[in-house]
């Protein structure tokens, strides 16, 4: 196109070079149309882009033309400021080229030069300079050029004179003036609000013959609240202060046979969390486990409560006193937990309150092969299939085992299902073990939930109810919704204050709901959210709990445990790492040490030496266990007086759990968390929703771990033959199999 305009300007030799040029491209054109007829519209296109490209010669001229323009500007500008100037900047400028005849020449020459080489008419001012303009397309820019270009030629001379230095002197005058000007510039926009109302005053007026529209602002969206279902944002309130408890005569709808069994085994009291779930769900048992209140179906429940707190008995107790009275064995509960160790637990407490009367508890969590678990669920009688079991006690994965292979096993009398650990069963529904669950619960005949109608008003609704336990129990709607809660009610802890170790409970005490939202809005709260995603106001820490962070580097943290065990006599350690290989390591090493007893109870330990293990630790006769996040969850080892994290958790509720293995029931427990220094602020960050005071660091002294180097080290040798360097195993099996 700027090909074009510039045949139409007035004839000169500059014009003729571009008409060559044009013409030049044009053959170029015509030869590929011959040469590819065929071609369409497209392969035309690109061949004008090569047009483009292709004529260097043509580029070169220009810029030569630039050049030559440019030049000429400067000539006249220089004349034009004698003419009108006798002082200042002008007068300098113009003494710098009368001072310097040479230059001047220099620039004639090389204007000759270039239009020697167009083969442009360089006194034709006009034509050059409405060339100049056509092809650069930027007069400014010339100018610009033009204004610097004596400066430069200054530069240049060989002798610096009086007036050069005067130049620079006007030129940074010239720099300081628009820097002030742009300075002020600025000022006027960062006036924001001023600016803002002018910007108002100015919209929608005429300035100048123009309607001034003004521009669209983003508006800043007002902030959102949070917005829970009823259930969730107004839950009931249980004090996480264990000392708040009462005699367990006080729950008076409690059988008295279960009252005599909890003197049997050492509880006289009552925990809040028991004295408020259990008559919630015996209410809905009172006339026999076949109807709810007045025929309705019961609530499910939701109880969030800190580790140690006594849960297990929340349902075991009217789960038993549900179905004493029971005709005909069915099965009537299935409680769900993670991992068998945990079932086994649950399996001992409700054998424990079962014992005298005709229930009849099963465990199916893998610990024996699957057609030995069939045997003890259901036998084949006269009328067919008879349930052996009134209470099972199941991990996921066996119990969707049994639900496809086990003929006769019957959910259809299903009264209450509990998911223990809740939280973690929810990241298991992946598996769809509750699908397959519900799928058998409502089959057979037995109707879903829905309105009543005149079939299912006619026979009686066992009602199905969920009951959902944990220490961590995610209150996060979108996930809740995948248990298919029916009018779900929460029970959440809240109380206590500040424990030992700076740690709280996240919402500290209130009785009120109002306190409690108050609360849960803290900043502490508010980084939960953060760091879990979930909603805050949840997480509850025993109140008999000291926390500690220990500073000190990798290589420090076997001597600081040396330094435990060997120094300060400690014993009943749980001490956590973050994998297997890890635990495995150094409790080899610790056994070289030597000098007290260590065991090591990971996902890879058999579940009989793991129930030893966990057996002889209560018993004190093992100093240190050493284990992996497998035991992290649940396990209640009474007697742990200090969890050691040898390596920080990277989850808070991992911590959570860990450090809740002591202090339980109302008992005291100290957890030292072993943090290095670039480890210190995320573990801070972490774990700063669940304390009010800052987390202090505590350092060891050097002087009380040197003495124990040389026996780690001694130690350090000998596990180095113990343990195959990386490789070594691989070859030793390479080998194998070559033979
Ligand atoms: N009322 C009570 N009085 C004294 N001890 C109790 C009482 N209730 C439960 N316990 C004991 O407290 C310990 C912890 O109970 P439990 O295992 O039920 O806690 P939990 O809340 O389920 O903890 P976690 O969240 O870690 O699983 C158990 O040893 C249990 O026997």
């Amino acid at each position: 196109m700027g090909d074009e305009e510039d045949t139409r300007t007035p004839a000169s030799k500059s014009a003729d070079i571009l008409a060559k040029i044009k013409a030049d491209a044009e053959k170029r054109r015509s030869l590929t149309k011959i040469g590819e007829k065929e071609k369409n519209v497209d392969d035309h296109k690109d061949d004008l882009k090569n047009r483009n490209s292709l004529p260097e010669d043509g580029r070169k001229v220009k810029k030569r033309l630039n050049d030559t323009a440019e030049e000429e500007e400067k000539a006249q500008s220089s004349k034009k400021r004698k003419k009108s100037s006798s002082g200042g900047e002008n007068v300098e400028k113009e003494d710098v080229h009368d001072e310097f005849p040479q230059k001047k020449k220099k620039h004639k020459k090389e204007r000759k030069n270039s239009c020697e080489m167009c083969g442009d008419d360089i006194n034709d001012k006009e034509s050059r300079q409405v060339i100049m303009k056509k092809l650069s397309g930027d007069d400014k820019k010339g100018d610009d050029k033009d204004n610097l270009e004596p400066s430069k030629s200054k530069d240049k001379s060989p002798t610096k004179s009086k007036h050069s230095e005067d130049g620079k002197k006007i030129k940074s005058k010239k720099m300081k003036q628009a820097k002030q000007e742009s300075l002020e510039d600025k000022k006027e926009d960062s006036c924001g609000d001023d600016d803002d109302l002018l910007s108002e005053e100015i919209n929608g007026k005429e300035v100048g013959g123009f309607t001034v529209l003004g521009e669209e602002k983003p508006k800043t969206p007002p902030q959102l609240g949070r917005l829970l279902p009823d259930w969730l944002a107004s839950p009931s309130l249980v004090s996480a202060d264990l000392s708040a408890s009462s005699p367990v005569e006080t729950l008076s709808s409690l059988d008295t046979r279960l009252v005599e069994k909890l003197k049997e085994n050492g509880i006289i009291d009552f925990f809040p969390v028991q004295l408020q779930v259990i008559p919630e769900i015996l209410s809905e048992v009172h006339y026999g486990y076949k109807t709810g209140v007045a025929g309705f179906r019961p609530s499910d429940l939701c109880v969030s409560a800190p580790t140690g707190s006594g849960k297990t008995l929340t349902f075991v107790l009217p789960i038993i006193q549900a179905l004493l009275n029971r005709v005909e064995c069915k099965l009537r509960a299935l409680v769900v937990l993670p991992v068998r160790e945990l079932a086994a637990q649950v399996y001992r407490v409700f054998q424990t309150y079962c014992e005298g009367s005709k229930l009849q508890v099963g465990l199916i969590a893998g610990m024996k092969p699957l057609h030995s678990e069939q045997r003890t669920l259901v036998k084949h009688g006269y009328g067919g299939y008879e349930s052996l079991v009134d209470i099972i006690v199941a991990t996921p994965g066996r119990l969707v085992d049994h639900i496809t292979q086990t003929k006769g096993f019957d959910l259809t009398a299903l009264r209450f299902l509990v998911l223990d650990e809740a939280d973690r069963m929810m990241e298991l529904l992946k598996q769809d073990w509750l699908l397959e669950v519900e799928k058998a619960v409502y089959s057979k005949g037995r109707d879903p939930p829905g309105p009543l109608n005149v079939r299912n008003s006619y026979h009686i609704q066992v009602p199905f109810q969920k009951l959902l336990f944990s220490a961590t129990l995610s209150q996060n709607p979108e996930k809740i919704k995948q248990l298919n809660l029916f009018q779900p009610k929460l029970f959440t802890a809240v109380g206590g204050g500040t424990n030992k170790g700076g740690a709280l409970v996240v919402g500290g005490i209130s009785p009120s709901l109002d306190q409690k939202q108050t609360d849960v809005n803290s900043k502490g709260a508010s980084s939960l959210r953060e760091n879990n995603n979930d909603i805050p106001g949840k997480y509850t820490m025993p109140a008999e709990l000291t926390e500690e962070c220990m500073e000190c580097t990798s290589a420090e943290r076997p001597l600081l445990i040396l330094h435990f065990l060997l120094n300060l006599k400690y014993s009943q350690i749980l001490c956590f790492t973050n994998s297997k290989d890890s635990a495995h390591r150094l409790c080899l090493l610790l056994k070289l040490v030597g000098g007290f007893t260590s065991q090591e109870v990971t996902g890879n330990t058999h579940h009989t030496k793991m129930t030893k293990a966990i057996k002889k630790f209560s018993q004190g006769q093992i100093d240190i266990l050493v284990c992996s996040d497998a035991m992290a969850r649940g396990m209640d080892l009474v007697n742990a007086r200090y969890v050691l994290s040898y390596d920080p958790p990277k989850l808070l509720t991992t911590y959570i759990h860990r450090v809740g293995r002591t202090a339980r029931a109302g008992k005291e427990g100290t957890a030292i968390t072993f943090v290095q220094d670039q480890e210190f602020y995320h573990f801070k960050k972490m774990t700063s929703a669940i304390r009010r005071t800052g987390l202090n660091k505590i350092k060891v002294p050097k002087d009380k771990l040197e003495p124990l180097v040389p026996k780690l080290q001694a130690a350090l040798k000998k596990l180095s033959f113990k343990i195959p360097r990386k490789g070594r195993s691989k070859i030793k099996r390479g080998t194998k199999k070559g033979k």
